[in-house]
């Protein structure tokens, strides 16, 4: 497969903080690259210098070129921070933006693709933050770049906004648009990428498929217990063979596959010991985000969680309905 992105040793200060410090990565044609990491890991240095933005130190090639050299026309670039002109309205902002390419795409089209199509005739600074930020993603798409950067697309928009420009991502990367992403929202990143690469102190630290990563950083699948009884219930669960730990009102049983609750709460039935909850987690992207950033997890339900049951019985049958998939697919 053809490398559109690839950076050999690529490194960035700004006085005494290193914001990049050796970075390889190759982006493949058609890929969905996912960055992530802490604040001030380097993110948006590094989207910077991949778009020559910013002098960096290393090599950089982008479709073969320097960032810098590449026709404009084939990349599109949605910054972290980005003021267009407020008295503008979101149709004219992006007709201006298609303005700045020898070919563009309908802007109508734009509009709709990023849900604006109703709000096209509002000024930009009357539009919502969201709807703000979905007229700056419309002026990323308006070229039809062959490799788009997005610098946290989704911030500030709702959930539903959230899910149709994920939708809006998926098809663009299904019609060979390349992109490299970035974002705090580890679902986003899960769900849009083919590979993430953890950022941490200017340095890409682990890069994988999400499934590897998981597979490899995330832990095991594990069954959180809310109950009072917390010590009682760690340990009759220990003696049965499970790994669990008590912390405040809740058990955290690691290890545990759906076919093994079953088990784990005869253990506590006949124990005599009642619980509140049952929830069921797979790891996720954000467990290898919190496992490699070195961030605390104490047993907390993650976003893909899934609850097995709420009922207080002794003897419950829960049954899991859905597995947890990691995130708001
Ligand atoms: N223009 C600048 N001048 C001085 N320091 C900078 C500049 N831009 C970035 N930095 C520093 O470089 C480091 C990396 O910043 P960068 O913005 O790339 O991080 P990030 O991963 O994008 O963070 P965030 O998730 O908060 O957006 C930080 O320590 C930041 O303070």
């Amino acid at each position: 497969m053809n490398e559109v992105v690839v950076a050999e040793s690529v490194g960035k200060t700004y006085g005494d903080t290193v914001a990049l410090d050796g970075v390889d990565l190759t982006v493949a044609e058609g890929e969905v690259f996912g960055l992530i990491g802490p604040n001030g890991a380097g993110k948006t240095t590094l989207i910077r210098a991949l778009t020559g933005t910013t002098p960096v130190t290393g090599e950089i090639r982008v479709f073969g070129s320097e960032p810098a050299a590449v026709d404009a026309d084939r990349i599109g670039l949605l910054p972290q921070s980005f003021s267009p002109p407020a008295r503008l309205t979101a149709r004219e902002l992006i007709d201006y933006y298609a303005g700045l390419y020898e070919t563009a795409r309908d802007t109508e089209a734009v509009l709709a693709d990023v849900g604006l199509s109703e709000d096209a005739d509002s000024w930009y600074e009357t539009l919502s933050g969201g709807q703000q930020r979905r007229v700056c993603v419309g002026t990323a798409l308006v070229n039809d770049p062959d490799l788009l950067f997005l610098d946290e697309p989704t911030t500030g928009i709702d959930p539903a906004g959230r899910r149709s420009l994920w939708e809006l991502l998926e098809s663009l990367a299904a019609g060979g648009t390349t992109v490299v992403l970035t974002s705090h929202s580890m679902a986003e990143v899960q769900r849009l990428s083919d590979r993430v690469g953890l950022l941490q102190d200017g340095q890409l630290v682990a890069v994988g498929t999400p499934s590897t990563l998981i597979a490899d950083h995330g832990g095991t699948s594990r069954l959180v217990i809310g109950t009072e009884t917390g010590h009682a219930a760690a340990e009759a669960l220990g003696t049965a063979g499970f790994s669990a730990t008590a912390s405040q009102a809740e058990v955290v049983v690691d290890g545990v596959s759906p076919v093994d609750i079953g088990e784990a709460v005869d253990v506590l039935s006949a124990a005599g010991i009642s619980y509140d909850s049952l929830t069921w987690t797979e790891p996720s992207l954000e467990d290898v985000y919190l496992q490699l950033t070195g961030e605390s997890f104490e047993g907390a339900a993650t976003p893909g969680a899934s609850v097995v049951s709420e009922e207080s019985t002794e003897s419950p049958t829960p049954s899991v309905d859905s597995a947890a998939t990691g995130g708001e697919k």
